[in-house]
């Protein structure tokens, strides 16, 4: 947890009031037995009424001062810890959006929902309290020790040895619960990826009729937690009341070795009261302080888990140029590439070479798993090419900065996603100062404006989260309508035109062949009829190149090609 202290600068004078307020609390809370030992030593030992009044004014005086104080104090933690935990979830939110999707694989997408919202929650309770009672709880302890110690040496020194046991006691609890809580933060990881897979594919579950299965399978994770919970609940429970019996052998202690000395006269009535109080004032405070060390122990934890976040640093470090094309550079070219996802065995993608000129058309086709996409996230760097180099307008991907090589290269992807807003606002996450013509100018070429026109409001119409009231190939053609909004040099469809039909496919190609002349289009698809008409078409067998050239080329070269070819066209249509 010291390690994000950083997020507490700026809230010094906070910082400061609020524990030293809950300090003055415990002062005057330590002051009452003083007074109480008083009124019955010398007020009632002398039937002096008026002292009796004079001082329960004064302690009735006390408590209101002391309340004022501990409600200001408080105020100050909860501003404190309120300000702490948005500038963290502030910071981790930035600081996961830096990370590259080989790092957000590793660190588990379920793992870092949870991380951003039930970690730092727990880590702001944490803080809350720690504010709280980080002085006042061991200051009131050791205050009654040292106040019982002025009352009497022999008392003094009892009540000392059972908060040394409390406390021992509260210390090797909290050794042995930092790591339960952790692993109890783990398996919330897997609740968490169960709800969201199983939210996700909810339609696909009720069609397989899987229902019961996921229901048992949520059930077990969810009762993998509670064991964990129940196990760390089991020794938590023991705390309180080992501290109970710590200090009540203490108070009988207190009262055998009391009572003997008030009879030898070494011990007056109200000191005897005063110390009792004392002792109870302890076991408040150790049963608070081992509350605060159960939240610090969760807390902790949570902190360790937001920390492994912030100290995985992006794997794909940013390059420092910005985006310059040379003229008479391809736009896109790959240069003998070779890549393999972390921890495959083998090669996703092996010496696959090609070189796109501006405005021209790449087709690339291959079965499943042949590495299409695997070619679209290397163009976007979002993997590093094991050997050899991909290239924008001439300059390796990996010298570039993340913002220019993203405007310089679009993808569209299958998965076609839209966000709660507008449809206007969606657009333009594209290019944020587009006006409405070019956004319309997109639309168009996008094929999406009878998409626009069709919803009440046109472009102003709302999208619901994850554009839900859409159909999957409206979806398509607004995403492909957002991506050129932005005008890229090189625009990457993968399987973007899936869910459009073959009439609205090739319309959408000959639109985007001639309102966007500048651009190299990478088109990728499984379907011949998408990437036949293409300047040159790549094909792909098993992450290998097998293929280059022209259609016509390659229905002579390419046995591979001619085999896609046969299995999805008649022979005229291979031919036309
Ligand atoms: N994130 C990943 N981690 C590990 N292996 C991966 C990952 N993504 C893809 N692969 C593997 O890399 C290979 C190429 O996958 P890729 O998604 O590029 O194929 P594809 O040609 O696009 O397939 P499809 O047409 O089915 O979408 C496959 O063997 C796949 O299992």
């Amino acid at each position: 947890m010291f390690k994000l202290r950083r997020y507490l600068a700026g809230h010094v004078a906070e910082c400061v009031v609020a524990p030293l307020f809950k300090m003055l609390e415990a002062l005057l809370q330590l002051l009452v037995p003083l007074v109480m030992a008083q009124v019955i030593d010398v007020g009632i030992a002398n039937r002096d009424a008026g002292y009796v009044l004079a001082h329960g004014a004064l302690l009735a005086g006390v408590g209101v001062f002391a309340w004022a104080i501990s409600v200001t104090a408080q105020y100050f933690c909860s501003r404190l810890a309120a300000a702490f935990g948005t500038a963290l979830r502030n910071d981790l939110f930035a600081h996961v959006l830096s990370l590259s999707r080989e790092d957000v694989e590793r660190l588990g997408r379920a793992s870092l929902v949870t991380r951003l919202t039930n970690d730092t929650q727990q880590v702001q309770d944490g803080l809350n309290m720690f504010f709280r009672l980080i002085l006042r709880s061991p200051f009131v302890t050791l205050g009654t020790v040292v106040a019982a110690f002025l009352v009497d040496g022999v008392e003094g020194a009892v009540l000392l040895v059972a908060v040394l046991v409390s406390f021992g006691l509260v210390m090797g609890f909290m050794r042995v619960t930092t790591g339960r809580y952790r692993q109890i933060q783990q398996g919330l990881d897997e609740v968490q990826l169960r709800v969201a897979e199983n939210l996700e594919g909810v339609r696909v579950l009720r069609a397989f009729r899987q229902e019961d299965a996921e229901r048992d399978a949520f059930a077990a994770t969810a009762a993998a937690v509670r064991d964990r919970q129940v196990r760390t609940g089991d020794i938590s429970a023991l705390v309180n009341p080992l501290t109970y019996a710590a200090v009540n052998c203490g108070l009988i202690a207190l009262l055998w070795f009391g009572g003997v000395r008030v009879n030898v006269g070494n011990l007056t009535q109200g000191q005897l009261v005063a110390l009792v109080s004392y002792v109870s004032q302890a076991l408040v405070e150790l049963l608070k302080l081992t509350n605060l060390i159960v939240l610090l122990a969760k807390a902790s934890a949570c902190a360790r888990r937001v920390n492994e976040v912030f100290d995985t640093r992006p794997t794909l470090a940013d390059g420092p140029l910005e985006a310059e094309p040379a003229a008479d550079a391809p736009a896109l070219a790959f240069d003998d590439v070779c890549f393999a996802y972390p921890g495959a065995g083998g090669d996703a993608l092996s010496h696959v070479s090609f070189s796109l000129a501006p405005g021209a058309t790449l087709g690339v086709i291959g079965g499943t798993g042949s590495g299409k996409s695997t070619l679209a996230s290397l163009a976007m760097r979002f993997y590093d090419v094991g050997s050899g180099a991909v290239t924008v307008g001439g300059q390796d991907v990996r010298e570039l900065s993340r913002a220019s090589l993203r405007g310089q290269v679009s993808l569209v992807e299958q998965g076609a996603t839209l966000f709660s807003g507008t449809i206007a606002s969606n657009l333009r996450w594209g290019r944020s100062d587009a006006g409405d013509d070019d956004l319309a100018a997109a639309v168009a070429t996008a094929q999406a404006s009878g998409v626009v026109e069709g919803k009440a409001g046109g472009l102003d119409a709302e999208v619901e989260q994850f554009g839900r009231n859409f159909s999957g190939g409206q979806r398509q053609r607004l995403t492909i309508a957002r991506t050129l909004v932005r005008r890229p040099r090189v625009l990457v469809l993968d399987d973007a035109s899936s869910a459009l039909d073959f009439a609205t496919d090739a319309a959408l190609r000959r639109a985007i062949a001639r309102d966007c002349a500048g651009t190299a289009v990478v088109t990728i698809s499984q379907r011949v009829t998408a990437v036949r008409h293409a300047d040159q078409i790549l094909v792909l067998d098993g992450g290998r190149q097998v293929g280059l050239g022209t259609h016509e080329e390659l229905l002579r070269s390419c046995p591979v090609y001619q085999e896609i070819c046969a299995s999805q066209l008649t022979e005229e249509e291979v031919v036309r």
